[in-house]
């Protein structure tokens, strides 16, 4: 393999990120339907309700409790320190403001088959894998934050009937999404000094875009009504 482990790492994430998917194109050109924008957000509530599971599941592979603090913080993130708080209670607002009930959403009857398996893939690779591997596969997050900016844009411009309020959750995940992204950069490039261990990596970084991907697949080819 030519290229330093970063050039790989970032080649990879800017080559198979979900940001070219046929779903998120449409999204930021602004041909969704209500229906289909809605059928996103309630099948992406999943993957995000399980974001701080799979990060708990990192956090106690960690010896240091440098790293586990720190590691903490994205449970914060997502969960709130406070009832009410974080960004599983943004995504909720989100879905109001787009006229999808929480009820509806925490309810997880929306979830279509092909989400399930692939967040529980993702869940499932971080509860079984190395820490190397686990941290490497969030670096998807290295892409995040110009993806936000560019949802934000097309959300404004072609989607005005979601409340502005609304949108705070992905301008929340800007600074957050660049800074999870340096730090599991710097922990992957420190840790990942042999051929092999360089690979694994990159390996774990490929499979995580593909379970991005592999969501959009089934949000886009759901059936009328979102229905499997
Ligand atoms: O909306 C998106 O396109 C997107 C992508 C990603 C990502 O690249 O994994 C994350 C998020 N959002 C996100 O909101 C988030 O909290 C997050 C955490 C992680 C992770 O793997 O630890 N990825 C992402």
């Amino acid at each position: 393999m030519t290229g330093t482990l970063e050039d790989r790492l970032r080649a990879v994430s800017r080559d198979r990120y979900h940001d070219r998917h046929p779903f998120n194109r449409r999204m930021h050109e602004g041909t969704l339907t209500p229906d289909e924008l809605r059928r996103w957000i309630a099948n992406r509530f999943h993957y995000q309700r399980n974001i701080p599971v799979k990060d708990a599941l990192i956090t106690a592979k960690f010896d240091h409790p440098a790293l586990r603090r720190s590691w903490l913080r994205r449970i914060q993130d997502h969960d709130g320190v406070r009832e009410g708080e974080g960004g599983l209670e943004k995504w909720l607002r989100l879905g109001e403001a787009a006229g999808l009930d929480r009820a509806t959403l925490t309810s997880g009857r929306e979830v279509l088959p092909g989400v399930r398996l692939a967040v529980d893939g993702y869940v499932n690779f971080c509860r079984l894998g190395s820490p190397l591997e686990a941290v490497a596969a969030s670096l998807t997050e290295l892409s995040a934050p110009d993806l936000m900016l560019t949802r934000i844009d097309a959300f404004e411009r072609h989607y005005p009937w979601i409340e502005a309020d609304g949108l705070d959750y992905f301008r929340t995940r800007v600074t957050q999404g660049a800074d999870d992204g340096q730090e599991a950069l710097g922990l992957v490039l420190a840790w990942a000094r042999s051929e092999e261990d360089q690979d694994r990596a990159v390996a774990a970084l490929a499979f995580k875009c593909d379970v991005l991907w592999a969501l959009l697949d089934a949000v886009q080819h759901a059936g009328p009504g979102g229905t499997r």
